[in-house]
């Protein structure tokens, strides 16, 4: 058997991840952690009896707590909380299907308890990829990738010698504004932002998609998992989101990982790799395709990329500037405080004003995000 903690167990990611273990039968779930959630927590709790669950929010775990006294499971609040679900003994591997860069401790404390990492959770990789990556390769614990872009490459790279790759092709939707122009922009709401043309995916990162900021963090991402550089990470945008990426080898040759999207896929993958177990759902069907098109990001228009790549090559604390702007700012054009086009004004902003830190701790990364919240807060 195989036991699971799953942090963000109520979100996108995380429900689906409960279905995968719904279908395999040696999977079980140890450990469940959400923030507020508590409806669908307890449900999850009735169904596949964890040992502990965290609730962020203290109230609502306290409500959780008196809802499930019935039931053989100790309910923890707060980060202590969410540290004690990611590094519970009985797991094996800890999914991180949280959002947001608070994924950062609970992924170290998980590491630091020599578990395994399912990562949904792309923010933590691009504040604190410094000290994750090092850091599990020092513990010996791996990271699996869930992200559907990063768990192709991941499948494309188990044939042929990693000393023969020249470069990493990220596949980009282009999001429901691809061929938006700034004026048209200016007044889209958060009803258009939230229509992702393919996925189905929580409100942050389709909004990240609409202004290509999560393909920039994609990029980050992929250098810190495959150890990549900048000038060799391309962005190709792929409207019908069939080719999830790909990678080309230094003699020109191409490969690419193909599939319907899906989700489960690439979290089955990474909590059974190297098999391809059986999974249900719909398959390619190349005949009745009409196309499979190609184009460059408009990174004139949709700003997320450039940005992105400005504060990657930075390095240092400037990543977590980009990343935690953005969360705060996509807060705000959630809460219709903001304009969609602000995203963008308010992310370059607070990296004009920050003083980069060049390999920043764990602390200085949270002070650095904590800062952007000011900084922003103060405008
Ligand atoms: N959805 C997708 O298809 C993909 C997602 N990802 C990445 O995976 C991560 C999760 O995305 P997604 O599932 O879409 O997000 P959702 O918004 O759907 O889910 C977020 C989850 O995180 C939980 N959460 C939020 N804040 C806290 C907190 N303070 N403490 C504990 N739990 C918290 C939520 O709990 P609650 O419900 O109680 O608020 C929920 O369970 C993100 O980093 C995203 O970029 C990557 C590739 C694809
Ligand atoms: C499913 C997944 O991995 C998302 O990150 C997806 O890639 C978003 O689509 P975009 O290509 O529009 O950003
Ligand atoms: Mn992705």
């Amino acid at each position: 058997m195989k036991y699971l903690s799953i942090i963000g167990s109520t979100g996108s990611i995380g429900t689906q991840t409960l279905e995968i273990v719904r279908s395999n039968s040696d999977l079980g779930v140890t450990a469940l952690a959400a923030g507020k959630n508590i409806d669908l927590l307890e449900q999850q709790i009735r169904e596949f009896s964890p040992k502990i669950a965290a609730v962020y929010d203290e109230q609502k775990a306290k409500e959780l707590k008196v809802r499930v006294q019935d039931l053989d499971v100790r309910i923890v609040s707060g980060m202590d909380g969410l540290l004690e679900t990611a590094g519970e003994p009985s797991c094996s591997i800890v999914v991180t299907a949280i959002v947001g860069m608070i994924g950062i401790r609970p992924t170290i404390a998980a590491m630091k308890a020599g578990k395994d990492i399912a990562l949904a959770n792309k923010e933590t990789l691009v504040t604190a990829g410094h000290i994750i990556m090092p850091m599990a390769e020092k513990l010996g614990v791996r990271i699996y990738p869930v992200d559907s872009e990063h768990s192709a490459i991941f499948q494309c790279l188990q044939s042929g010698d990693r000393k023969d790759l020249d470069s990493l092709i990220i596949t980009a939707s282009g999001g429901p504004f691809r061929n938006k122009t700034k004026e048209e922009l200016a007044y889209v709401t958060v009803e258009d932002a939230l229509k992702h043309p393919n996925w189905s995916m929580g409100r942050k990162i389709t909004i990240d998609s609409a202004t290509l900021v999560n393909k920039g963090l994609e990029v980050i991402e992929a250098k810190w998992l495959f150890d990549v550089d900048f000038d060799h990470i391309h962005v190709v945008v792929q409207p019908q989101s069939v080719i999830h990426s790909m990678i080309q080898y230094k003699d020109g040759s191409v490969m690419a990982q193909l599939g319907t999207p899906d989700m489960k896929l690439p979290i089955q993958y990474a909590l059974f790799y190297p098999e391809h177990r059986p999974l249900a759902g719909e398959r390619l069907d190349f005949a009745a395709m009409k196309e499979i098109s190609f184009f460059k990001p408009p990174e004139d228009v949709l700003r997320g990329l450039p940005l992105a790549r400005r504060a990657g090559r930075m390095g240092g604390s400037m990543p977590t500037v980009f990343n935690a702007a953005n969360e705060k700012a996509v807060a705000l054009f959630l809460d219709r405080k903001i304009r969609f086009l602000d995203i963008y004004d308010i992310i370059e902003d607070a990296m004009d004003a920050h003083t980069n830190i060049e390999n920043p701790s764990l602390e200085q990364v949270l002070e650095t995000e904590q800062w952007v919240y000011e900084h922003i807060e103060s405008r």
